[in-house]
């Protein structure tokens, strides 16, 4: 059985469901060196932002298949160190979207009337309503920074509750604005011109203190500023100094550079504009079902061999498109694997060829599935769709895509892969027949017509009298049994290839002899 170790909190829905089909264990609050220590053992690992998952963790997962974050933001995950081991990162994009964004719209709505401090001068026994006078949000204009899944949502409210919406968001288009009721405008107006502004952008190495003293000297003197977002996109030091000298009106903040915040952050010390929160834009009873349901339902099927719906290092594979393009993902795969095992010498570059009703599938998936094939032989089960682009990378092998929706041979269109190796240039083709078999078309031009089977043979050879029986009876010789058998040549008595598909392995000894025939150019035994 299987075995997922969760090690923060996650609601128990997502519990139930990977208890359905492995072993589950709940450790909170492990160190780093403890996770190290034990991470070995799990196939599966199950956190959300308390726990960092760097490259020390994920080199000592040797069994890890799946890290799941149940949330959206992965950095507390070596994403790239995950991706070289092959380890598929899913998260939860939409889970907890509107929690977050309802958590931004109470801490405006609490800088702009005071709450917390109305409530700790009421507690402590004082009557003061005079003190804590507030701004409406009513007419005023909220800038939104990222006008992605949350920060959409809050303009929505916003505009509900009549305030007047723009954002800066360079990835969205004039028209999707203009569908929210939104201007868009550059960072420089957007933090001079409102009188709030919340922040829902990632946090990169662009975004790192995008908000910095001179963007805050440039806001409205009572202008108010929420991150709800990710620490470290505002300084954290310029934040303090504004609000203490009353450069800005105030701030609210649920996320820090450094969590959970230091005792020597700077933010402890500014009185009164300052409300703060321990990261709860997630904490809804809701979010927290959505997004456990959500990923433990992904890493339940990884472990079943089932694709990932979220995966964030599989680019371009949903599991939609796994599951439309299956037949032709193992058609790309079957044809790297073949290329692997008849091309010669160092392959340095490849061609995926797209074409007929091949050249409308999305050519990325079937590229990587390729490249899945192609080195699956030299790195066995260590290769995988979330690292084999790299891998290909790592060893030096270039990809050109190439799409020609002009195919004469199948209905389906085909697919052809050319190796370009430093002993020569090999091509294999193949398609998807319309009850989904596949079928190897071709090999380096010559035509054929084979579905790909567990063990076979292909030769390069004159076209000759004798030399299919001389085949025959050495494999004989060796019980090698014959399943099926087919000769393609372009020329008679020319060059020609066999491809024999057997029941049982060829040992190197029977390849030898193959090669010692008269006439044999290249005998290869393959594998799929
Ligand atoms: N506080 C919490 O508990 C909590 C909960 C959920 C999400 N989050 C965080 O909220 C943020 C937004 O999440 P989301 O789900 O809306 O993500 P999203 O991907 O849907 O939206 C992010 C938006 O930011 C935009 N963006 C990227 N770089 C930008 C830049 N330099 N300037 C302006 N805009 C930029 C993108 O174009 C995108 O539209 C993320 O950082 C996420 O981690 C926090
Ligand atoms: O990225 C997220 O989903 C939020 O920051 C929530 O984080 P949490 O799951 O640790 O509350």
């Amino acid at each position: 059985m299987t075995k997922v170790l969760v090690s923060d909190p996650i609601d128990h829905a997502g519990i139930d469901i990977l208890s359905q089909v492995s072993q589950v264990d709940q450790r909170l609050g492990l160190s780093s060196n403890q996770l190290k220590e034990i991470i070995g053992d799990y196939e599966a690992l199950m956190i959300r932002s308390g726990t960092q998952v760097n490259s020390e963790i994920i080199e000592a997962g040797v069994n890890l298949k799946i890290i799941g974050r149940a949330g959206v933001g992965v950095d507390n995950v070596d994403v790239p160190a995950a991706t070289k081991r092959g380890v598929i990162v899913v998260n939860s994009p939409g889970g907890n979207t509107i929690a977050a964004a309802e958590h931004a719209l109470a801490l405006l709505l609490s800088l702009s009337r005071n709450i917390p401090q109305a409530h700790l001068s009421t507690i402590s026994g004082k009557w003061d309503r005079k003190k804590f006078v507030g701004n409406e949000l009513y007419k005023k204009i909220l800038g939104v920074v990222g006008l992605g899944k949350i920060g959409s949502h809050v303009a929505k409210v916003a505009n509900a509750m009549g305030m007047d919406v723009m954002a800066f968001d360079p990835f969205v288009s004039a028209e999707r604005a203009l569908q929210m009721q939104v201007r868009l405008s550059s960072i420089d107006d957007l933090f001079k011109e409102a009188d709030f502004i919340t922040l829902h952008l990632p946090r990169t190495s662009e975004t790192e203190n995008l908000v910095d003293a001179k963007l805050l000297s440039s806001m409205k003197q009572n202008a108010r500023l929420v991150n709800c977002a990710r620490g470290g996109i505002i300084d954290e030091t310029a934040l303090a100094e504004a609000l203490n000298s009353n450069v800005i009106g105030g701030a609210a903040l649920d996320v820090y550079s450094q969590e959970p915040l230091k005792n020597d952050s700077p933010l402890l010390n500014v009185k009164n504009n300052l409300i703060l929160t321990p990261h709860l834009g997630a904490s809804t009873a809701e979010a927290q079902q959505n997004v456990a349901i959500d990923v433990a339902e992904q890493i339940r099927d990884v472990l079943l061999g089932l694709p990932a719906r979220s995966a964030v290092n599989i680019p371009g594979l949903s599991a939609e498109i796994m599951d439309s393009l299956k037949p032709h993902l193992q058609l790309a795969e079957s044809l790297g694997l073949l290329a692997s095992q008849v091309s010669g010498g160092q392959i340095q570059k490849i061609e995926v060829k797209l074409q007929g009703e091949f050249s409308q599938h999305p050519s990325q998936p079937l590229v990587i599935a390729t490249l899945k094939g192609l080195l699956s032989s030299a790195l066995g089960n260590r290769i995988n769709y979330v690292n084999a682009s790299l891998e290909a990378q790592g060893r030096g092998i270039s990809v050109e895509e190439v799409k020609d929706e002009a195919s004469p041979d199948f209905p389906g269109g085909s697919l052809q892969l050319r190796t370009f190796a430093d002993k020569g240039t090999n091509s294999v083709t193949g398609t998807v027949l319309a009850d989904g078999e596949l079928r190897i078309s071709s090999i380096d031009e010559f035509p054929i017509n084979v579905s790909p089977s567990r063990y076979m043979l292909f030769t390069r050879h004159r076209d000759m009298p004798g030399i299919i029986g001389k085949l025959g009876s050495l494999l004989g010789t060796h019980n090698v049994n014959i399943a099926a058998m087919q000769v393609g040549r372009r020329i008679v008595r020319g060059e020609a290839v066999m491809v024999l598909s057997i029941d049982d392995p060829i040992p190197s000894e029977l390849l030898t002899s193959i090669l010692a025939v008269e006439g044999i150019n290249q005998a290869h035994a393959v594998t799929f």
